[in-house]
Parts: structure tokens; sequence; C-alpha cells
């Protein structure tokens, strides 16, 4: 559903020119976790916004559904349709609560029951009132995934979702991620196998190609 098509990315750094990718190519299928996963400044994040539309690659494209979307000129719609992320950081809005917060993502009139329900799955039913500062690390990142889930995107991109927290925590983030996973395509960027479910679809970047993972559990 989504295609990943001879993907080029090159940067300019003063007079040189420095390969991070070179034709990559997969395909991600309805449903699936795919990990993305690499070593630092293997390009993972790159390659995660190019697939997103948050960043133009040097040469190659992106379809949705076959139709190409790399070079559409309604990215923005497209993006807010279809797509939702979580970030490292969790971008919560420090003065509103963590209900608010998760309301701020979708215009649906019953948000605020379906925002309470993902809360409430979340284990945080009972900080719902309570602003982001008095939650935790993981904490508030579960208010970020559930107001990324909360507009029921199509695909869910994190990127290096639970870097700021203790192995623990992410790896219950990462069960969350695929708890969560009925309707939504997930595509997680990380450095850490250690923390991936075992029904993750593992992308693994090395020297500029982006290889499958073809471990027991992936055949
Ligand atoms: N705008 C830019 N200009 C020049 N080089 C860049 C730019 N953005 C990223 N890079 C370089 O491209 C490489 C890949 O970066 P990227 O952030 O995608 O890797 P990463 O695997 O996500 O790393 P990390 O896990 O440390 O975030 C790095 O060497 C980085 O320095």
């Amino acid at each position: 559903m989504l295609r990943v098509k001879n993907i080029d990315l090159e940067y300019i750094d003063g007079r040189t020119k420095r390969t991070i990718f070179s034709n990559v190519s997969f395909d991600i299928h309805s449903g699936e976790f795919v990990s993305l996963l690499g070593p630092s400044g293997s390009g993972k994040s790159s390659l995660l916004y190019i697939v997103s539309l948050l960043k133009t690659p040097t040469a190659g494209e992106i379809y949705l559904d076959d139709v190409m979307i790399s070079e559409a000129k309604n990215k923005n719609e497209i993006r807010y349709e279809n797509f939702g992320f979580v970030f490292q950081h969790h971008f919560l809005i420090p003065h509103l609560t963590v209900l608010e917060n998760v309301c701020t993502a979708s215009y649906e009139k019953n948000v605020e029951k379906q925002a309470k329900d993902l809360l409430e799955r979340l284990g945080l039913k009972d900080l719902i009132n309570q602003k982001p500062y008095k939650l935790s690390g993981g904490e508030r990142q579960r208010v970020a995934i559930a107001r990324a889930v909360v507009k029921k995107p199509r695909i869910l991109f994190a990127d290096e979702p639970t870097a700021s927290l203790d192995h623990h925590t992410a790896q219950e983030i990462m069960k969350i991620f695929s708890e969560l996973q009925e309707n939504t395509t997930i595509v997680c960027a990380t450095h850490d196998y250690g923390i991936l479910p075992q029904t993750a679809r593992i992308l693994r970047i090395k020297d500029g190609k982006v290889v499958e993972d073809e471990t027991e559990e992936n055949e």
C-alpha cells in the first residue's frame, strides 16, 4: 500500500557530496509493524521523513495505493488525512491537560470520548486532568501516542519514540504500539533491536542500503 521506489538521498556539505542512500526500494503493507533499524547516523530519521513526505529525497518516488504522492502538490493534505506522527520528544502543550492535549489532534465531535477511551487503554485514566509536567517520561510519551492515534491515521510514523526512556518503559511503549495496531500500519525508526515486538518486520539500514532482516520471527 505504501511503495518506496528507488530512493536516493545525498547531502551536500560545502564541496563534499555525501550519499546517505542509493536506490532504496521496499513496500509497506497494510497492518504491518515495520521497524527501520540502524545505528546512529545510518539515516533512519531521514528515511522516515522521506517516506512520510516530510523530506524530499534527491531521487525516487513514494506511492500510496499506487498513486505517486512524492511529487503531489497537496502533500500537507495527504499527510493530514493519512499519517500520524510520534517523535522522540513528545511536544505536548504544557498549559493544557493530558485530555486537552489529546483532543487537539482531531475535530471530530466525539473526540473527547475517544480520547478518554484511548487514555484509559494506555493506563492514564487517573491522569487525564493533569498537566504534562506532572507526568513521567513514559507517561508523556503515552499521551503523545494517544494524540497521534486519536485521529485514526492509516499509517503511524514514529521516530525513536523511546529514545529518552529506560529499557523497560521503552518495551512497554513498543507493546502499546503493537496493540494499537488493529487498523493502523506502524513505521518506527529505532536503533534498539531489543525493544521491538516479535511481530515487527525489520528493515535494517546499512551502508546506504535497506535490507530485510530474515530472522526466525520474520520468516
Ligand atoms: N540536513 C542535513 N545536512 C547534512 N547532513 C545531514 C542532514 N541531515 C542529516 N544529515 C546526515 O545524514 C546522516 C543520517 O542522518 P539521520 O538523522 O537520518 O540518521 P539516524 O540514523 O536517524 O541518526 P540518529 O539515530 O543519530 O538520529 C547523518 O550522518 C547526518 O549527519
